[in-house]
C-alpha cells in the first residue's frame, strides 16, 4: 500500500477564499460537479471532503481488496477495504422490525472519491421505463432515459468484452449506448472462475435468456457484467482518479480533506421573494472550526445518508423535528430525510464440488496466489486479483416463478396496497407505478448476483470452494428514512430503512431464494447446499432465513426527492431546495423512485447533466 498523500490544499488557505461553488462532499457526484464547473477558468470551486485524500492506494485500486461487508460482515479486518473504518463511515440501521429486530450494517464511503471508492463496481443501467417515470409520473421535466442516455455515455470510456457467456451474441448496439471519451474506464472481466458458465448455462434451461445489451434500455435476463476498471491496469476507475486527480493543477480548484461540513449559513436575502440565501458553510478539520464563503451555490453532495443531516443540522427540515432538538428551524421542509429507498439482499451458499477452481484458492492455494499476482502485474492485467462479480441476472418476478406463485404473491401485494395510507402523492404515484411494472412483467425485480467465493454468508471450511448467490429484492414497496436525533455533527444519522416491514417484499425475496437453489441444483458444480442447508425446505423455513439473513446492497436514496413540492419533492428539476434560492442537491438523494439495478452509474450520469443544468442556469 502507498502512502496517503497530504490533503491537496490547507483549510486556512480555502477558508480565506471566497469560492463562486462550495461542493460539500468529494464523492461521487461531488467530484463530477468540481471538475465540470471549474472547466471555465473564470469560475472558482472549492470542495469540502469529510474522508482522506488516499490517491494511488492499492486496497482502493485492486479490484481483489474490496471485501464483503456490504453482504452483511461486520469486518474489522483492515486488509478490507468495506467494513473499513479508514475509508468507510461504518453507519448501521436502526433494529428492524421485519428482521426480527436485526440491525443492517450500512457502509458508506468516507474517502476522496466517497463510495465510488469502496463499491462492488457493478457497472449498470435500469430499464428506460424507469427513467421516464422521472418525467412523466413524478413530474421533473427534462428527466427521461432519452435526455439522460448521452450523460451515460459521457462519463464512460467503455472497452467492448473480451469473453462471450453463453447465449451472448456479439451486439453492435452495445457498443452504440457506451461512451468512448469519458473519463470513467468503463470494462470487462477478462478472466472467470469455473462456476459462471455452467450458471448461466442452468439459468438458460430455466428459461432464463442471455442479455447481449442490458444497457439500451432493456435490463432483464443474465448478462456479462460491465464494471469500472481499468482494462489495462486493472485497477478500480473511481471519481477521484477520474474526476479530480487529473485537475488538481487548476488554480480555480480547490479541495481540502478530512474537512467534516457541520453547518451551511444563510442570511435573509434583500431581494422580496428571494428567501434565505446560503452564504457559505462551517467545517472542521482537527479541533479547528472555519467558515468559508460561498459566491453563487452551495452544492450538497454528502450522499443520500448525510445530506439531510446537514440540512437539519442547518435547520432546514422538519420543523417538529428540529425544534424538539433546540434547532431553529428556518424552512420547514418535512419530506427532507423521507421516502428513504434501498434494495434489500438475502443470500446463500453453496459448497462447489472438488476440482472446481474459484476465488476460494486465492485463501489457502499458494500456486494459485502466485499466479494471480504475476497475471496482475502483467499488461494488460488480468486474472482473480482484477476480478469483480462478473455475471449478473436481474429477472422479472415471472420469470423465477411459476404462475400460481405468481398470482399468489400478486394477490398479496394488492391485499397490502388496499390497506395502505400515503404520506404524499409522490409515494401514491410511485406505488401505482410499481404495481403496474410488477404486474406486466416490464422489468427486472429479482436480481441474482454470483459471487464465486465463500466466507461471506457462513464460515468456510478449511481448503474448500464455494458459490455465493446474492438475491437482491429491487423495487421494495418498503419505504424508511433518515434523520438526525441529536445536535452532533460527528454523530451518525439515524438510518431506518424498514426492510421487509412488507409481507411483500419478504414474499419477493423468499421465492428469489428458493429459485437460486433450483438453479445452482442443475448448475452440476454444487456438492453440497452450505447456508441455508438441506434441513430448509417448507416456505416457512425459507421465509425464517431470509428474515434472518438480509443486507443492504447500499443503495440508499429518495431522501431529498426531486419531484414538485406540492407532491412531496425536495428538490425541482434544477435541482434546487424549494423555499431556497441557491442551494442544490446532486447526490443520489435526488432520485425520486429506486431503479432495477446497482445505482452508481445513473449517479455519475444525473451528477454530469446536474453539472449543465447548473452551467446553464449561470451562463457559465
Ligand atoms: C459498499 C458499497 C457497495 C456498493 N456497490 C455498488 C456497485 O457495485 N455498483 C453500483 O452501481 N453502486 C454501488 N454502490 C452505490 C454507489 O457507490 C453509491 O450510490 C454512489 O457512489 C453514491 O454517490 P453519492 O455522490 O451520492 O455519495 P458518495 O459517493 O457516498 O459521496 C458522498 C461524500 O460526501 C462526504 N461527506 C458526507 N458528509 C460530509 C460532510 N458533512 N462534510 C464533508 N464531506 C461529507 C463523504 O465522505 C463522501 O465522500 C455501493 C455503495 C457502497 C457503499
Amino acid at each position: 500500500q502507498t502512502q496517503p498523500a497530504p490533503s491537496p490544499t490547507d483549510a486556512t488557505d480555502f477558508a480565506e477564499t471566497t469560492f463562486d461553488f462550495v461542493v460539500v462532499g468529494g464523492g461521487t457526484s461531488g467530484l463530477v460537479l468540481a471538475s465540470r464547473l471549474s472547466e471555465n477558468p473564470n469560475i472558482t470551486v472549492g470542495v469540502l471532503e469529510a474522508g482522506d485524500y488516499r490517491p494511488g492506494d492499492d486496497l482502493i485500486l485492486i479490484p481483489a481488496s474490496t471485501g464483503p461487508a456490504v453482504l452483511g460482515a461486520n469486518s474489522q479486518d483492515q486488509s478490507n477495504l468495506q467494513g473499513n473504518p479508514n475509508y468507510d463511515w461504518k453507519f448501521k440501521s436502526v433494529p428492524q422490525t421485519g428482521l426480527n429486530g436485526g440491525t443492517i450494517l450500512y457502509p458508506r464511503g468516507k474517502v476522496v472519491g466517497g463510495s465510488s471508492a469502496i463499491n462492488t463496481m457493478i457497472w449498470q443501467r435500469a430499464s428506460s421505463v424507469e427513467y421516464d417515470l422521472w418525467e412523466s409520473a413524478f413530474q421533473n421535466p427534462g428527466w427521461s432515459w432519452s435526455s439522460l442516455l448521452p450523460y451515460f455515455a459521457k462519463v464512460e470510456n467503455w472497452s467492448p468484452p473480451p469473453i462471450v457467456l453463453p447465449g451472448q451474441e456479439a451486439d453492435p448496439s452495445l457498443a452504440a449506448v457506451h461512451g468512448k471519451t469519458g473519463y470513467v474506464n468503463v470494462s470487462y472481466n477478462n478472466f472467470m472462475t469455473d462456476v459462471e458458465v455452467p450458471i448461466v448455462k442452468s439459468a438458460n434451461a430455466l428459461g432464463i435468456r442471455t442479455n447481449s445489451n442490458p444497457d439500451a434500455g432493456n435490463g432483464t435476463g443474465f448478462y456479462y457484467m460491465a464494471r469500472n476498471v481499468n482494462p489495462v491496469t486493472g485497477f478500480r476507475s473511481y471519481a477521484s482518479p477520474a474526476y479530480f486527480e487529473p485537475f488538481v493543477g487548476r488554480p480555480n480548484l480547490k479541495l481540502v480533506s478530512e474537512a467534516l461540513v457541520t453547518k451551511i449559513n444563510f442570511a435573509n436575502s434583500t431581494v422580496e421573494g428571494k428567501g434565505l440565501v446560503a452564504t457559505g458553510v462551517d467545517f472542521t478539520v482537527g479541533n479547528q472550526t472555519f467558515t468559508v464563503k460561498a459566491n453563487k451555490e452551495v452544492i450538497l453532495a454528502a450522499g443520500s445518508l448525510k445530506t439531510p443531516q446537514l440540512l437539519e443540522l442547518s435547520g432546514v427540515g422538519n420543523a417538529t423535528l428540529l425544534k424538539s432538538l433546540g434547532i431553529e428551524p428556518l424552512l420547514d421542509s418535512p419530506q427532507i430525510g423521507e421516502n428513504l429507498q434501498d434494495h434489500p439482499v438475502t443470500y446463500s451458499d453453496f459448497q462447489t464440488k472438488d476440482g472446481v477452481v474459484t476465488l476460494d484458492q486465492l485463501t489457502f492455494n499458494e500456486t494459485f496466489v502466485a499466479e494471480a499476482k504475476a497475471n496482475f502485474s502483467h499488461t494488460p492485467a488480468h486474472g482473480a486479483l482484477s476480478y469483480t462479480d462478473a455475471i449478473i441476472g436481474p429477472n422479472t418476478f415471472q420469470a423465477v416463478v411459476n404462475a400460481s406463485q405468481f398470482n399468489s404473491v400478486l394477490a398479496l401485494l394488492d391485499k397490502e396496497l388496499k390497506g395502505r395510507k400515503y404520506p404524499t402523492e409522490l409515494q401514491q404515484l410511485q406505488f401505482t407505478a410499481a404495481r403496474e411494472l410488477f404486474a406486466e412483467g416490464k422489468i427486472a425485480w429479482i436480481e441474482v448476483v454470483n459471487v464465486p467465493e465463500g466466507g461471506v454468508v457462513s464460515v468456510p471450511t478449511a481448503n474448500t470452494s464455494y458459490v455465493t448467490t446474492v438475491v437482491i429484492q429491487l423495487h421494495p414497496f418498503a419505504r424508511g428514512s433518515v434523520h438526525i436525533n441529536s445536535t452532533d455533527p460527528t454523530a451518525a444519522p439515524v438510518i431506518n430503512p424498514n426492510f421487509l416491514a412488507s409481507e411483500f417484499d419478504t414474499q419477493v425475496l423468499t421465492h428469489g431464494l428458493q429459485f437460486v437453489r433450483k438453479m445452482l441444483n442443475n448448475s452440476g458444480i454444487v456438492a453440497e447446499y452450505h447456508a441455508p442447508d438441506n434441513t430448509v425446505q417448507t416456505d416457512a423455513q425459507w421465509e425464517s432465513y431470509v428474515r434472518g439473513h438480509v443486507g443492504s446492497t447500499a443503495h440508499p436514496l429518495g431522501t431529498t426527492a426531486m419531484a414538485p413540492q406540492h407532491i412531496g419533492g425536495v428538490v425541482d428539476s434544477h435541482l434546487k431546495i424549494y423555499g431556497l434560492s441557491n442551494v442544490r442537491v446532486v447526490d443520489a438523494g435526488i432520485f425520486p423512485f429506486t431503479l432495477s439495478a446497482a445505482i452508481m452509474s445513473s449517479v455519475y450520469a444525473v451528477a454530469e447533466k446536474a453539472a449543465d443544468i447548473v452551467k446553464a442556469d449561470w451562463k457559465i
